[in-house]
């Protein structure tokens, strides 16, 4: 190939790199704090088959708020045990922090548990030792963390915990033993603990169930601290209606997959004024599949078969006439 255009003509190694770059896979979710792709959890009890995760995918970018929204028996909490390390999908791909979690073994995973992930149960009990006190219940996970103890062990954790005392606004409860704490005191302790290794997700189960709806408001702000202040990727599931307003993604999860999302972002007005806008999105799953809401197919009578057609800005929906 002759070129008079020296410079701007790609050479064979430029043209080269170029087909290899696009033949290349954009991997799915490549830099997300956590991504499921097709996640499936089938649970046999009494010989009878549950499928609690039917082919979930989820990517929660570093550094997200969401919140995992769902009715009773949807998945919630098989997705955050598997988060968690607790549990192993049936099939499926699941990673956090960029750790497989398919791939671990009994050591991998234990380190996982320790410092990749931290955890806050809704039995605010189960969070803490009881003959701790707070500050010694922060600095366990400190002391069980492998890796080199050099001399200045001790005062790395005793600063550690002085800091996450101090993000969580409890100084004052630093000797006092959980049942000395009130339950929303107990879950402040709670996220500090879980904190304590700086995990690359932060995962909370039900973590206001046991709490006042005023108490549960205290411990969102407590999460969005953790979330704003320590730059930690927050996961909640949660009941609690009072949710949607506290965080920036709320991920419903239906039959055991993610079915829609609500964002909420500030918005300045004309006059300067700060609005909260907020939309429903409906989830889009890699093989281009979205789960329509049930209240809409019904208000159109659709059921079993839809056209799509293609516009210029978007795509529509309509019922099946092909029989009137
Ligand atoms: N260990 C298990 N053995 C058998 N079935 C299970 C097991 N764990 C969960 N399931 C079933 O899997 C499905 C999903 O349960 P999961 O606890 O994840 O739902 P959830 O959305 O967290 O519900 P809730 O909001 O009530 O906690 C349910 O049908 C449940 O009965």
């Amino acid at each position: 190939m002759t070129s008079d255009t020296a410079g701007v003509a790609p050479s064979y190694q430029d043209l080269q790199r170029a087909a290899l770059a696009a033949a290349e896979p954009v991997r799915y979710g490549a830099d997300a704090a956590i991504v499921c792709d097709r996640l499936v959890r089938i649970f046999t009890a009494d010989r009878v088959e549950v499928q609690a995760l039917q082919g979930l995918d989820l990517v929660v970018d570093r550094g997200d708020l969401v919140a995992l929204v769902g009715a009773s028996g949807s998945g919630k909490s098989t997705l955050l045990a598997i988060l968690a390390g607790l549990d192993v999908p049936t099939a499926g791909s699941a990673a956090v922090g960029g750790c497989d979690l398919l791939a671990m073994n009994a050591g991998e995973r234990l380190r996982y548990r320790r410092e990749v992930v931290g955890f806050v149960w809704q039995q605010t009990a189960r969070n803490l030792m009881p003959f701790l006190t707070s500050a010694q219940n922060i600095a366990l996970p400190l002391q069980l963390r492998g890796g080199r103890r050099g001399p200045g062990a001790k005062r790395r954790h005793r600063a550690r915990v002085a800091e996450l005392l101090e993000a969580l606004g409890i100084g004052d409860l630093a000797d006092r033993r959980p049942a000395e704490l009130s339950g929303g005191q107990q879950q402040r302790v709670a996220i500090a603990v879980a904190m304590a290794n700086d995990p690359a997700v932060l995962l909370a189960d039900e973590p206001t169930g046991e709490l006042d709806s005023e108490t549960a408001a205290g411990i969102f702000e407590a999460f969005r601290t953790v979330n704003r202040e320590l730059g930690t990727t927050v996961v909640i599931v949660t009941h609690d209606p009072m949710v949607a307003g506290e965080v920036r993604r709320t991920v419903a999860v239906r039959d055991g997959r993610t079915s829609t999302e609500v964002l909420r972002r500030t918005v300045t007005a004309e006059d300067g004024s700060e609005q909260v806008s907020e939309r429903e999105y409906v989830v889009l799953d890699r093989a281009g599949r979205v789960q329509l809401p049930p209240a809409f197919l019904r208000a159109l009578g659709m059921e079993r078969r839809v056209a799509v057609d293609l516009a210029a800005d978007h795509i529509a929906v309509r019922a099946d006439d092909t029989d009137r």
